[in-house]
């Protein structure tokens, strides 16, 4: 892969030798085809046994238009081909709410790149979307060809492809409390799903000519997560001790399921272990755009294997791990066990 200026100075280095450590990798990667569930004809069986054994399934008949998961890949890839230091501007400060970030994915709460030591850094650019403020940041301009006309286009698909996004979390999670029979009042499922708090990124990773990964082995810290890939691949899931390549099937969606939902069902339910290789042969870059959302910041999430905790207290715990271990340990630190309640 030719690096080119719309590549950020501190990934360069890893693009052309990929001198980054990677985990060790187990044991050689194997494909695998991950549960099918059709949205318009919902399989219980299925999804219980995929949340149970996985943690991640495959979504199709999903209701988004073509062309404005089209009309999105265009406009992001755009986006991501400027020169990143009009990347950096343009999403700086107050201008936006929405921020660019590139060498990890772990981030601060207002969506900037958290600091990691050189092994820690991933071959990954991004765009983080908290949805909820899109609306108030609406940009006005006569120039059609302007980069606030790119700007606004964009903001305009997310909001879009974000109220699909709302939609689809909104009944998976309604048929997972469905299948664990968990007895949820209205207000209680609102908590443990808000919509308000969904967040979308758009992510480009690079491929480099050595071994660095595009994300990190890590589970997710949402309740649910909604991935949308192109064909390049490069996902992998751990099932066992193995690793294995998720293949892209074309117009379909990939459901994550995360820690907070593995604690709404008191370990019933798995938080997928994954991560992003770029594989080292492939000439292109991998596009994916992701959603996310979680629990009310401030309501107390109840279960019987974890002590009692709120969002807010458990994404300031991985804060503090990434910067103090490098890594985030996650659930973990809530268990009784855990020293962080002896
Ligand atoms: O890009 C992807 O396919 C996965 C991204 C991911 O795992 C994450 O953002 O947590
Ligand atoms: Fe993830």
């Amino acid at each position: 892969m030719s690096i080119t200026e719309s590549h950020p100075p501190a990934l360069r280095s890893l693009i052309n030798d990929g001198e980054a450590p990677v985990e060790p990798v187990l044991i050689q990667d194997k494909d695998i085809q991950i549960p099918v569930i059709d949205l318009e004809r919902l399989d219980k069986e299925i999804l219980t046994q995929a949340c149970k054994e996985l943690g991640i399934f495959r979504l199709e008949n999903h209701g988004i238009p073509l062309t404005l998961t089209s009309r999105l890949q265009e406009i992001s890839e755009s986006l991501f081909r400027l020169p990143s230091e009009n990347k950096r501007e343009m999403f700086a400060g107050v201008k936006s709410p929405i921020s660019y970030f590139s060498g990890t994915g772990a981030l601060s709460r207002s969506g900037d790149a958290l600091k990691r030591d050189p092994s820690h850094v991933n071959l990954v650019e991004g765009l983080n979307v908290p949805l909820s403020k899109l609306p108030a940041s609406k940009i006005s301009c006569d120039d059609d060809d302007s980069q606030e006309a790119k700007l606004e286009s964009f903001r305009v698909l997310m909001e879009e492809y974000g109220r699909h996004m709302s939609r689809i979390a909104v009944s998976m999670f309604e048929a997972m409390v469905q299948t664990l029979n968990l007895e949820l009042s209205d207000e209680q499922k609102s908590e443990y799903l808000s919509e308000s708090t969904g967040n979308i990124r758009v992510y480009r990773y690079t491929p480099s000519s050595g071994e660095a990964l595009g994300l990190e082995v890590h589970t997710d810290s949402s309740v649910i997560a909604i991935i949308k890939e192109d064909e390049v691949g490069g996902l992998q899931i751990m099932k066992g001790e193995e690793w294995f390549r998720v293949t892209p099937v074309a117009n379909t969606l990939i459901i994550n399921l995360g820690d907070m939902m593995q604690v709404i069902s008191d370990d019933e339910y798995k938080s997928v272990k994954h991560r992003v290789k770029v594989e080292k042969s492939s000439k292109t870059e991998r596009h994916s755009v992701c959603y996310f959302v979680f629990p009310k910041r401030e309501s107390v999430i109840k279960s019987s294997k974890y002590k009692p905790f709120t969002y807010a207290e458990f994404e300031a715990q991985v804060q503090a791990d990434v910067k103090s271990h490098g890594t985030k340990i996650g659930l973990p630190r809530f268990t009784p066990k855990s020293p962080l309640f002896l």
